[in-house]
């Protein structure tokens, strides 16, 4: 058999990150049975790039949204239309490159995230890496450097989930403003530091999900490498204040849709807002910027 070496691909996380001492699951190190060397097929990717693009994407329509029931960490999935946001999704930003996908442990999440990858022109087959044991790890090998070039990890990490809503999840939200009145419950669902009973405020939201960001997401983009979140209303609302700077008050207005993706642009240690993408036939995406522009060119060029 084949010696196997332990190699830590290129995307792999740069361990002296800081809070990599945390009490995170070793992080891809991926073992290989061969002699590999992995090059980027396309020259924008990685460390050619002096800016990296950040996708987040909350989650398609799940079949509590459908029910206007609270869901937080209820691990439900998405409905038919749900899948179609995700689809759609992916058409948006099916020229803007993906080379890692950090997303929730909620099954919501992560089916927007694949879904959204079948779309993507480079047509990169997204893995979820399972490193939460030496065993998972073992059995999850990939032997083929060929194959792993032409995959994209995608890091589940339960600090990007949903906020815990405690004692509201299974509610219905219009039952529970009746019973509680629309102002509390408003208060509940948009506040900053004011927790649901027995849940997670805003802020409690955000100091685990931006700790991640900070730890694990932002040492990948700051290497070159394109991210894609997929993840949760109000995880992602606290990630975005935190790329935005929004105060506790504005951040009270900020809502976000299902299924739509929102574009950053990082580029010397600051994050750019570029909106939500139209889609693959409006130039404008590409407009955002010249590396964007030289990548689409590129994968046009690949498929021909
Ligand atoms: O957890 C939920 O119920 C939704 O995903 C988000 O709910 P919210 O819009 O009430 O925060």
């Amino acid at each position: 058999m084949a010696a196997t070496f332990k190699y830590q691909p290129a995307w792999a996380i740069d361990v002296s990150a800081p809070g990599s001492s945390r009490n995170f699951p070793r992080f891809l190190s991926m073992r290989f049975a061969c002699n590999a060397s992995i090059s980027t097929p396309l020259s924008i990717s990685h460390h050619s790039s002096t800016e990296s693009t950040l996708i987040l994407i909350r989650h398609g329509e799940s079949l509590w949204n459908e029910k206007n029931l609270f869901t937080g960490c209820c691990d439900v999935p998405l409905t038919k239309r749900g899948v179609e946001e995700a689809i759609e999704a992916g058409k948006r930003i099916s020229y803007i490159p993906v080379d890692v996908i950090f997303t929730s442990a909620l099954i919501r999440a992560q089916m927007t995230a694949m879904l959204a990858m079948t779309q993507h022109h480079h047509k990169k087959v997204p893995i979820i890496i399972h490193n939460e044991s030496e065993e998972a790890t073992t059995w999850t090998q990939v032997y083929s450097a060929k194959t792993t070039k032409q995959s994209i990890p995608v890091i589940t990490a339960w600090q990007l989930n949903e906020r815990m809503y405690g004692e509201l999840q299974g509610l219905n939200k219009q039952e529970t403003a009746e019973r509680y009145g629309k102002e509390k419950v408003h208060e509940w669902r948009r506040s900053y530091d004011i927790p649901p009973p027995k849940g997670e405020s805003l802020e409690m939201c955000s100091q685990r999900a931006v700790a991640y960001f900070k730890d694990f997401i932002e040492p990948q983009l700051k290497s070159g490498k394109h991210v894609m979140v997929a993840a949760h209303g109000n995880s992602l609302r606290s990630i975005i204040m935190y790329l935005d700077r929004l105060t506790s008050q504005e951040v009270t207005d900020l809502e976000l849709s299902t299924g739509i993706p929102l574009l950053y642009i990082y580029k010397e240690g600051k994050f750019i807002s570029r909106g939500s993408p139209v889609g693959s036939t409006e130039a404008g995406v590409y407009a955002y910027t010249q590396s964007l522009a030289v990548y689409r060119q590129e994968l046009d060029e690949m498929s021909h």
